[in-house]
């Protein structure tokens, strides 16, 4: 991968670093009578890397879902650059986000540069007619595509790979390839959902630095991941769901710190959890059953005795080794 920083291919229309161009507004969405997001706001600012982190099922996909057009919120409103985000995906596409996919979705059997050349698609000015009739315009709008794919492919070190089939990647790859897919679109935002998903230390490494190199390149970007050392080393600022609600927001030294998010991620029992009275006794019970175990393994022997038997009577048991 190539960490060059210049800003010569910086995303165009890039607005000045600290501006708002993500912007949702109470955000929720129901599926029938469970509400997987419950009036979320969350900010991206341009030259910003955001994590959005929460335990299975907290309503971080959903989320995404709703900013990108797959869903429309029951209830909410997104902005991208100040305008109110239309409620289609390929719309949103156009508009200048882009996403990557938790379960990987390339074309896999098309080659990796005809996969970026596809993201392309809504950059590409040329008509049907003009794909049509294969005129001058058309040739020189392919050129210049298939230059900006190999300039993407080598952005993020596929280059070399351009003609191989994308199922035939390591996987670590075919995520770099969905990313540059993304980045065809040309994108003011990113958003990624779980990009080191199934990826070894070392790959996710070098993710951790293309997404650094991505953010230089002008591009805010919002990221879904469960491997928390990974989060905390990459982003700015990192927001906390929990059942589909936003519990904490900061930076990342503050959320690491913070009981709420310790106690959501080990499963201890939160403040006015309804769940509290049920692990009280379950914690109980355990307690009562140690101490009864601890007290006769100190007692007369009965307990040694009694293992003896059960042993000796499992031994003779028919059908077991020793019946011969
Ligand atoms: N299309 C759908 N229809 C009904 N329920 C859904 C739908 N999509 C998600 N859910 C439910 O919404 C809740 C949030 O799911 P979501 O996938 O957004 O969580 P997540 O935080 O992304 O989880 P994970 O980390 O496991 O990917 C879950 O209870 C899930 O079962």
């Amino acid at each position: 991968m190539t960490t060059d920083t210049t800003t010569k291919d910086t995303a165009p229309g890039a607005p000045a670093p600290g501006t708002t161009v993500l912007d949702a507004r109470g955000v929720t969405m129901r599926f029938g009578g469970l509400t997987a997001v419950r009036d979320v706001d969350l900010t991206v600012n341009s030259g910003e890397i955001v994590g959005l982190i929460g335990p299975n099922g907290a309503g971080k996909t959903t989320f995404f879902n709703c900013l990108t057009g797959l869903y429309i919120p029951t209830e909410g409103e997104v902005r991208y650059k100040d305008k109110v985000l239309p409620p289609k995906s390929f719309k949103v596409t156009a508009a200048g986000i882009a996403r990557t996919f938790q379960n990987i979705r390339l074309f896999a059997n098309m080659t990796v540069l005809e996969n970026v050349l596809v993201g392309r698609h809504t950059r590409t000015k040329e008509g049907f007619w003009s794909a049509i009739l294969r005129g001058p315009g058309f040739h020189r709008a392919e050129a210049a595509s298939r230059a900006r794919a190999m300039e993407l492919l080598e952005f993020v070190g596929l280059d070399a790979k351009a003609d191989h089939l994308a199922r035939n990647l390591p996987y670590g790859e075919q995520r770099k390839l969905e990313i540059a897919r993304a980045l065809a679109s040309e994108p003011g935002l990113l958003l990624l959902d779980e990009p080191t998903a199934g990826m070894n230390p070392q790959e996710t490494r070098a993710a951790e630095e293309l997404i650094f190199a991505i953010r230089d390149q002008g591009i805010a970007v919002l990221v879904i991941e469960h491997d928390m050392r990974f989060i905390f080393n990459l982003c700015d600022r990192v927001a906390v769901l929990v059942q589909g609600q936003k519990l904490v927001e900061g930076d990342p030294a503050t959320v690491q710190g913070d009981e709420r998010v310790i106690a959501a991620y080990i499963g201890e029992p939160m403040e006015n959890d309804p769940g509290a009275a049920e692990a009280a006794e379950v914690e109980a019970a355990e307690a009562a059953a140690e101490e009864k175990a601890e007290a006769a393994a100190a007692g007369t022997g009965a307990g040694a005795d009694a293992e003896a038997e059960a042993e000796a009577t499992t031994d003779a048991a028919p059908g077991k080794e020793n019946d011969r």
